[in-house]
């Protein structure tokens, strides 16, 4: 069995994946904490002959994880960001300092779709562009959607937005302090990737399909106007392109990966912010 790991700043997503089959045969999250100990809550790593890591935590925390995993594991391979990885030229002045799920996502959507917008909506938000002919632009880094909440302190943040709310409620006014903040949260970040990525896709002269991955993006995902395709592994498949160990993976094969959804022409996306502008 294969354990991926990507370690966020909330969430530390795990999945095993089956070596022969490349089938995924379980899957779970726990909160990010300090120490990452196997228990109920994280797979039995008997079964582990590899593990892939992407992490963003704190150093310590990865390599105290590393530590423990190579007492078991015989294989581990963490993901850095470089300069250049399977066609793609990292678009930092240091691209050390580029996320590296931010990289495993960029990478994944090159992968998948060639040039490409791909957004993760986690605890932050992040939009990363990769043209075709694998230049990637660099991106943006906004709060999530829980962190924008939190940082108004007016005592909602216990109330989370249904992740199964539609989007026409959503954007509604709230009648209610809870709403509001809700509505208003949810508003700034559609109307964020929305903006952005008409910006760039008009500043480049290119419709880039766009991904859509994190905890928040299928909430997201329902606000976004523009055609785009969610992938919930997205930076699994980072880890499966980076560090391919079976069979599927070596024919360049991302497990999950969705239909890539047909851009909007670069017209259509220039009409849609020449209207915004008039705003
Ligand atoms: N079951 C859940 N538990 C915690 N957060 C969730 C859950 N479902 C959605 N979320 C949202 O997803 C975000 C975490 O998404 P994730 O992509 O895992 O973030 P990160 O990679 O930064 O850890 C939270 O900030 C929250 O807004
Ligand atoms: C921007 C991030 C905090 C997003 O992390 P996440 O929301 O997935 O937990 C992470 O990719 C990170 O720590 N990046 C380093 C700074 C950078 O990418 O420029
Ligand atoms: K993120």
């Amino acid at each position: 069995m294969i354990l991926d790991l990507d370690i966020g700043n909330t969430l530390s997503k795990w999945r095993l994946k089956d070596v022969e089959s490349s089938e995924i045969r379980s899957r779970g999250a726990v909160w990010t904490r300090e120490e990452w100990r196997p228990g109920a809550d994280i797979p039995d790593l008997d079964v582990v002959e590899a593990v892939r890591i992407s992490s963003v935590a704190r150093a310590a925390v990865l390599n105290d994880t590393v530590q423990l995993l190579r007492h078991q594991v015989r294989q581990v391979y963490v993901a850095h960001s470089t300069a250049e990885a399977l066609g793609v030229v990292n678009g930092y002045e240091e691209p050390g300092r580029l996320g590296v799920d931010r990289w495993m996502g960029a990478l994944a959507g090159y992968q998948l779709a060639g040039g490409c917008c791909a957004v993760d909506c986690g605890s932050a938000i992040t939009v990363d562009f990769v043209l075709p002919g694998g230049r990637h632009l660099g991106g943006y880094i906004l709060p999530g959607l829980r962190l924008m909440k939190e940082s108004l302190k007016l005592g909602t943040r216990n109330v989370a937005i249904d992740p199964d709310s539609e989007a026409d409620e959503l954007l509604m006014p709230g009648r209610r302090t809870v709403e509001a903040v809700n509505h208003g949260i949810y508003m700034a970040a559609v109307s964020a990737v929305n903006r952005i990525y008409s910006e760039v896709c008009d500043q480049q002269g290119v419709a880039l399909p766009m991904l859509l991955t994190g905890g928040d993006a299928r909430v997201i995902s329902r606000g976004v106007q523009i055609p785009h395709s969610v992938w919930p592994d997205m930076v699994y498949g980072g880890l499966e392109a980076c560090f391919p160990l079976t069979l599927a993976e070596r024919a360049g094969k991302m497990a999950g990966a969705p239909r890539i959804a047909e851009p909007a022409s670069l017209e259509k996306i220039r009409a849609g912010l020449a209207f915004s502008m008039l705003l």
